[in-house]
């Protein structure tokens, strides 16, 4: 998947102006960034949900924004997607949750329909919860679920938006090996947006930081730690304020408190 000159922009606002990314096949890439950077909507264009103004997405050899519907659609089915909130859907069962895309997007029978969600549920260790309802699961659990569901078809790429987020250590820890062992095992691509910096140095190949509407920094989990750049020791190092503003642009903060508009 790369990602050439890439512009975007929000009301005018850029999100991207001339990003340049590249994830290689087979590895597990972070995309990270604070928040605003335009991680979720870098999957959003990585997708075809929004359209670049300028620049191209391209995804296994096909140009995103350039594909018919039909085409788009075709190319969605082979891309995974696991959401932060999960997503699954609250009025079917785990196993109706996984097997959803299959029924929504191929003609399998009911046999194999069967037999693929309960491989999919073992490979996250949920064959037994198959007919609890996602009210009855525990957050890492969700997470699980929609992780078994994100690869019900068999994608040839996986992207995960923020998948850490809201977990305990433990149901962390046990997301961070799925994914890595899914990748692997599966041959899959895996992309993550994330903030959560130990996370991403564990699981990643190679990691994107996104800042300015560019990639601000790049390299592997230990070029990242071990590096001078001002912008990557903030964002590794959490610190609040460095040269990625802790403040939003805005006015000076006397001009508003003095300003008659108080909208
Ligand atoms: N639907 C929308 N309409 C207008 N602006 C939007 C919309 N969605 C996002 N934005 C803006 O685009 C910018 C990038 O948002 P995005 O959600 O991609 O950031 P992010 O890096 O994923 O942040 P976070 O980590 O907080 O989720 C933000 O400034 C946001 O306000």
């Amino acid at each position: 998947m790369t990602v050439r000159d890439l512009a975007f922009y929000r009301d005018d606002r850029p999100i991207f102006e001339g990003l340049n990314l590249t994830v290689a096949k087979g590895a597990v890439t972070a995309i990270m960034g604070g928040s605003g950077a335009g991680k979720t909507t870098l999957l959003s264009l990585i997708g075809g949900r929004l359209l670049p103004a300028r620049g191209t997405v391209t995804v296994a050899g096909e140009v995103v924004g350039a594909l018919s519907r039909k085409a788009l659609f075709a190319l969605r089915r082979r891309m995974g997607m696991l959401f932060q909130s999960s997503a699954l859907l609250t009025d079917l069962d785990v196993y109706e949750n996984v097997a959803f895309p299959m029924r929504e997007h191929t003609r399998l029978s009911e046999t194999l329909i069967h037999d693929l969600v309960l491989m999919k549920l073992e490979m996250v260790g949920l064959r037994g919860a198959r007919r609890l309802f996602p009210a009855e699961l525990s957050g890492g659990m969700s997470r699980r679920v929609a992780l078994a569901r994100a690869i019900a078809l068999d994608p040839m790429m996986v992207m995960y938006d923020e998948p850490f987020t809201g977990l305990d250590p433990i149901s962390m820890g046990v997301i961070v090996k799925l994914i890595r062992e899914l990748n692997d095992a599966l041959g899959m691509t895996s992309i993550i947006v994330t903030h959560d910096v130990v996370e991403a140095c564990t699981i990643a190949d190679y990691i994107y930081l996104l800042g300015k509407g560019r990639v601000i920094a790049e390299g592997t989990p230990a070029d990242m730690k071990t590096t001078d750049a001002p912008e990557v020791r903030q964002f590794m190092g959490g610190l609040p304020d460095g040269p990625v503003a802790f403040h939003y642009p805005a006015p000076r903060y006397l001009d508003d408190l003095l300003m008659a508009d108080r909208s």
